[in-house]
């Protein structure tokens, strides 16, 4: 842009004449750290492939780093570089690192801008990096479906420890629960573990129930959400919704609304119980962090799948486009809420 004054043209200057010796080295620090903070999580993924949290766990005690050193499965004259890695990032839960971090899910990344510039019809940009969609590669791939599901089975272990230590009324009155999308059964388990006289169903897709097997208070069927639901009380959808968009959203929830109905003779809760992130709705104390979790959150559902995050008022719009009247929010899990919706 070019400003004039009078008959003088102002030329703008370059914009690193414009900033101030301080603004250029900040900016500096700043897009540093924003280019290389993938290297925390990188250096988590090299602690977890070592072991480091289990050797830690299993020492029982405060561990000093020569005593690590000793422990860990490294060449000893590499010794001297685990304490860089050591001074890096807190350790989380190690099979959801493992996930995230693996080859196949730092792809898409990649292939972002590309998705975004070509005209090639991709609902994702890990379609555009595999050429097929998410759930299709699950079911390709042996190596990813164990992957996933052992991340996903990790996190039901995390929420679910909570769900039934602090929100367990929500299963009142349920006799049978169909936990649609459930995985490997870790989060039906719980429940039926803790819940006596519970039954639980997983609806899953058939790759991910082939050979696993149930027992009189748990049945694996292998199907489609978009299908059928089979008949419960309750149906239980912990990070499904968040997988689709609306349209999808909104025939995945009458399906709920079909499978709790009373038609089918059922007398219980009624309701559909939702675990999904809302939107600036979180409990903690750093909520800048919360919120740039969220949104960390919303941009992995647009690269691998066709889904988003979305707002209490995006929620409504498809509780009531599903056929529902009433629903309730608690922030339960962080940055994840409890969501009961009700016909
Ligand atoms: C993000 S994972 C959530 C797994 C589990 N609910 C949890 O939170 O631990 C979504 C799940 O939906 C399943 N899924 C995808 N499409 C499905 C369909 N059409 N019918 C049933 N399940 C489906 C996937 O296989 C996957 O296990
Ligand atoms: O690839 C993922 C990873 C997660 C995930 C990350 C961190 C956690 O503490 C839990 C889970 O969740 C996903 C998800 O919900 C999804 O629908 C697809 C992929 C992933």
């Amino acid at each position: 842009m070019t400003l004039t004054n009078g008959d003088m043209a102002i030329m703008p200057k370059p914009n690193e004449e414009l900033l101030s010796t301080e603004q250029l080295l900040h900016a500096q620090t700043h897009i540093w750290n924003h280019l290389f903070s993938f290297i925390n999580s990188m250096s988590l993924k090299c602690a977890i492939q070592l072991g480091i949290p289990d050797i830690i766990h299993k020492h029982g005690k405060p561990m000093t780093l020569s005593q690590l050193v000793d422990a860990l499965p490294i060449v000893k004259s590499k010794s001297q570089y685990i304490h860089r890695l050591m001074r890096g990032a807190p350790l989380t839960v190690a099979p959801l690192v493992l996930l995230i971090l693996d080859p196949i899910l730092t792809k898409p990344w990649h292939y972002m801008s590309k998705w975004l510039t070509d005209e090639n019809g991709d609902v994702t940009p890990f379609e555009t990096a595999y050429g097929t969609t998410f759930w299709e590669h699950a079911g390709n791939e042996p190596r990813f479906n164990s992957l996933f599901n052992e991340g996903m089975s990790s996190d039901a272990r995390l929420v679910l420890n909570v769900l039934l230590r602090d929100w367990k009324h929500v299963f009142d009155g349920i006799e049978l629960l169909v936990d649609v999308g459930g995985g490997n059964g870790t989060t039906a388990k719980a429940i039926i573990d803790e819940i006596p006289g519970m039954k639980c169903v997983v609806l899953e897709l058939p790759h991910v129930v082939a050979g696993l097997e149930g027992n009189e208070n748990l049945t694996y069927v292998g199907g489609d959400m978009f299908e059928t639901i089979p008949p419960a009380d309750a149906v239980f959808l912990k990070w499904i919704l968040h997988d689709w968009n609306d349209e999808d959203c909104v025939k995945i929830l009458k399906k709920c609304k079909d499978a709790i109905s009373p038609k089918n003779g059922k007398t219980g809760g009624g309701k559909v119980i939702i675990i999904d992130m809302v939107l600036d709705i979180y409990k903690g104390d750093d909520d800048d962090k919360s919120k740039e979790d969220q949104l960390f959150f919303d941009m992995a559902m647009m690269a691998y799948l066709n889904g988003k995050e979305r707002c209490e008022n995006e929620w409504a719009d498809l509780f009531i486009a599903a056929g529902f009247t009433t629903y309730k929010i608690c922030p339960a899990f962080g940055v994840r809420s409890l969501i009961e919706v009700y016909p």
